[in-house]
């Protein structure tokens, strides 16, 4: 059987006052691939992900999932596809953990008041793996930042997407759930035989995760390669306009 294929083929963008967010956006990637998309404040990268995510539909230019277009495969088979992690969520009241866990399917009852480990094997599972199951019953609102992410992916892990769209993923995260995050995504690209796209402004945790840099300046593909040749060349400073002593600080030891 052939690999799986995700692939971007001209991608124009622009928004109803005609202003063109991307220009010629092209990539192809293969199964188990992390693709880190790098990129200045309003680069677009955001927009790119939720065309690729079939969020926005693209102006002009096509998405091709195993040489399908985006537009030709069903709203069901997409989301079964392809799972989205937004830059930001709206935590609903009276909802907890678990209840948002069970947006997935309808196996767990909106009233279920089970104790934790009364809990379907796989939602433990995806808690623990996140680190957050000893929240299991704690309302949306109360979380912290951070442990309201770890919920979010815990849930996206349920799905078992063949694509995976993480928009800052690491954002709210402390360093150690950071690199936890690391391995778990490396674990689902390689187990799932998936693709996953992340965007960060975390140039260490970029430099963890992914095998494949791509970066976007002002909507234009500036770069996009394995991801050690990017870290090789040090073209940062290129990319977000730096100037040579702001690079020191990441460069040096
Ligand atoms: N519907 C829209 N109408 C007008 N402008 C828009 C629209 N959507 C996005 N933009 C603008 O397009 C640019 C790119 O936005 P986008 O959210 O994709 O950037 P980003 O690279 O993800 O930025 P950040 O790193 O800050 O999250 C921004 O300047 C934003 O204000």
């Amino acid at each position: 059987m052939s690999a799986f294929v995700f692939k971007a083929e001209k991608i124009f963008y622009s928004t109803p006052n005609h202003n063109i967010l991307l220009k010629d956006i092209n990539f192809e990637y293969n199964e188990g691939d992390i693709v880190c998309l790098l990129g200045n404040n309003g680069a677009g990268k955001s927009t790119l992900i939720k065309i690729c995510a079939g969020i926005l539909s693209a102006s002009f230019g096509n998405i091709l999932i195993n040489k399908n277009n985006i537009k030709c495969i069903g709203k069901t088979q997409q989301s079964q596809l392809i799972s989205w992690l937004p830059q930001s969520l709206y935590r609903a009241e009276n909802f907890n953990v678990i209840e948002f866990l069970s947006l997935n399917s309808l196996r767990v009852s909106k009233n279920m008041q089970k104790s934790n480990s009364e809990l379907p094997f796989d939602f433990s599972n995806a808690l623990r793996d996140f680190d957050i199951l000893d929240q299991a019953k704690k309302e949306l609102i109360l979380l912290s930042g951070g442990e309201w992410k770890r919920v979010q992916l815990a849930r996206l892990w349920l799905r078992k997407a063949k694509i995976l769209f993480l928009d800052e993923p690491d954002g709210d995260l402390d360093l150690k759930h950071k690199i936890n995050l690391v391995g778990k995504c490396k674990e689902y690209a390689q187990k799932n035989k998936a693709i996953i796209f992340i965007t960060s402004h975390d140039i260490h945790f970029a430099k963890m995760v992914a095998n494949k840099i791509c970066a976007l300046n002002n909507g234009i593909f500036v770069w996009n390669s394995e991801a050690d040749i990017f870290w090789s060349l040090n073209i940062l400073q290129k990319l977000y306009g730096l100037n040579k002593n702001d690079e020191n600080h990441f460069y040096s030891k």
